[in-house]
């Protein structure tokens, strides 16, 4: 697995929209990952000036594909979204994705070149990467992000962060799960009451078959039929617990990774969950806010309750009023304490708890969040 990012855009239709619906189609079939988004930023065009302004994000993810295999998918996500590439380049376009980098390797190839050649140039790529990319070094100009984007006033190049459109979220996993005719509609049943619960999302697909215990993997494989768009807004096919057979082959004809579910549907929900828990735990991003977005946080807060976060380093409080930051030492902690300038007897106490709590993080390298424990 190697850790990307990639620039999205979008400045034609439903902009949020084509951008949300690669968010869902980036599943690739269990070979991406994507592990932190961005906010949405609108900026105006860079390029070809006389065309609408863009909404541009950015994303992590963990990929298995090669980066070549990788452009090819992100090539078939951009033409599902209506891209028509015979137009010229810089012109509008319902969707863009781009390679920025692909872990720290640098390819030069005619259809491909990583780190992307001109993000550095690019304001509008700069600001979305830097909110969980910041210490990101590129590998070519040996620069981190932040520092590349402290190069650009954003205000003068026309990229606003806090956009119109609310920002969009990681989706959650999508399993496509086989089943025979009779099964169908207690599993669709099961599906339905869990996924709200255990928050996830479904497709089903219904072999034509009475009872799923006699399918085989090579049965499956032969019958099963997908839009071959579809294959990529799955993280996994579920196929029964009775099948037999080689399910690689499985993989290579339906491009979706392929498990063998529970054998009992009461086993589904302890299934479900462990399963949901791996896609989790092999996560390592953890989304920092820089001390200049957090400053633009306080600026919009008008009462008097103190935030905590902290950037893998430092420990960041503020409210309305003040914005105090400090290290994780003892002496740090209890300065920090100090200009907090608490005297409520029970505030102070939940203001030490959490401040200790700030420091562990960053001593076990785990994220911080205010008011929950800290969690694996
Ligand atoms: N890192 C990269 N990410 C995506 N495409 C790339 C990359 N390097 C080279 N390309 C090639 O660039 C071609 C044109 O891509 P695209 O149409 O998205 O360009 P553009 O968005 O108009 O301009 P720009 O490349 O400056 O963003 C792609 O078909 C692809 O082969
Ligand atoms: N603001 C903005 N300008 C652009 C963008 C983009 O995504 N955002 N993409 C371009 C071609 O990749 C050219 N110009």
């Amino acid at each position: 697995m190697t850790t990307v990012y990639l620039a999205l855009g979008a400045n034609l239709g439903n902009r949020r929209a084509n951008l949300a619906a690669a968010l869902e189609r980036l599943r690739l079939g269990g070979k991406f990952k994507i592990r932190a988004v961005s906010g949405l930023y609108e900026t105006r065009p860079v390029g070809y000036i006389n065309q609408p302004d863009f909404l541009n994000m950015a994303l992590e993810g963990e990929t298995e594909l090669s980066p070549l295999d990788l452009l090819d998918s992100l090539k078939r996500i951009e033409l599902l979204a209506g891209r028509d590439f015979s137009a010229p380049r810089n012109y509008p376009r319902p969707l863009d994705l781009d390679i920025l980098f692909y872990g720290d390797h640098l390819v030069n190839e005619d259809r491909l070149q990583v780190p992307h050649p001109r993000l550095h140039e690019r304001a509008f790529v700069l600001a979305p990467l830097n909110e969980f990319a910041p210490r990101f070094t590129h590998p070519q100009l040996q620069s981190t992000i932040e520092d590349l984007l402290a190069t650009f006033d954003l205000e003068k190049e026309g990229v606003f962060r806090y956009c119109a459109e609310p920002g969009l979220q990681i989706p959650p996993p999508r399993f496509l799960f086989v089943t025979g005719k009779l099964a169908a509609p207690v599993l669709e049943q099961f599906l339905h009451d869990l996924s709200t619960q255990l928050n996830f999302t479904y497709g089903i697909a219904k072999m034509d078959m009475d009872v799923a215990a006699f399918m085989s993997v090579r049965y499956i494989a032969d019958h099963l039929k997908l839009p071959e768009e579809e294959s990529g807004i799955y993280d996994l096919l579920v196929i029964p617990g009775w099948a037999k057979g080689d399910l690689a082959s499985l993989e290579r004809i339906s491009g979706i990774k392929a498990v063998l579910g529970p054998t009992d549907l009461t086993e589904l929900e302890s299934w479900l969950e462990l399963q949901i828990r791996c896609t989790k735990a092999s996560s390592n991003a953890t989304h920092y806010y820089t001390e200049e977005q957090l400053r633009e946080i306080q600026a919009r807060l008008t009462d008097s309750n103190i935030r905590i976060f902290t950037d893998g380093k430092c420990i960041y409080a503020f409210n309305d009023q003040l914005f105090v930051s400090g290290g994780i030492e003892d002496k740090e902690l209890r300065t920090l304490f100090r200009q907090l300038g608490v005297d409520n007897a029970s505030h102070a106490f939940y203001l030490g708890r959490e401040l200790y709590k700030a420091a562990m993080s960053i001593r076990l390298g785990l994220p911080y969040h205010q008011d929950r424990d800290l969690a694996l």
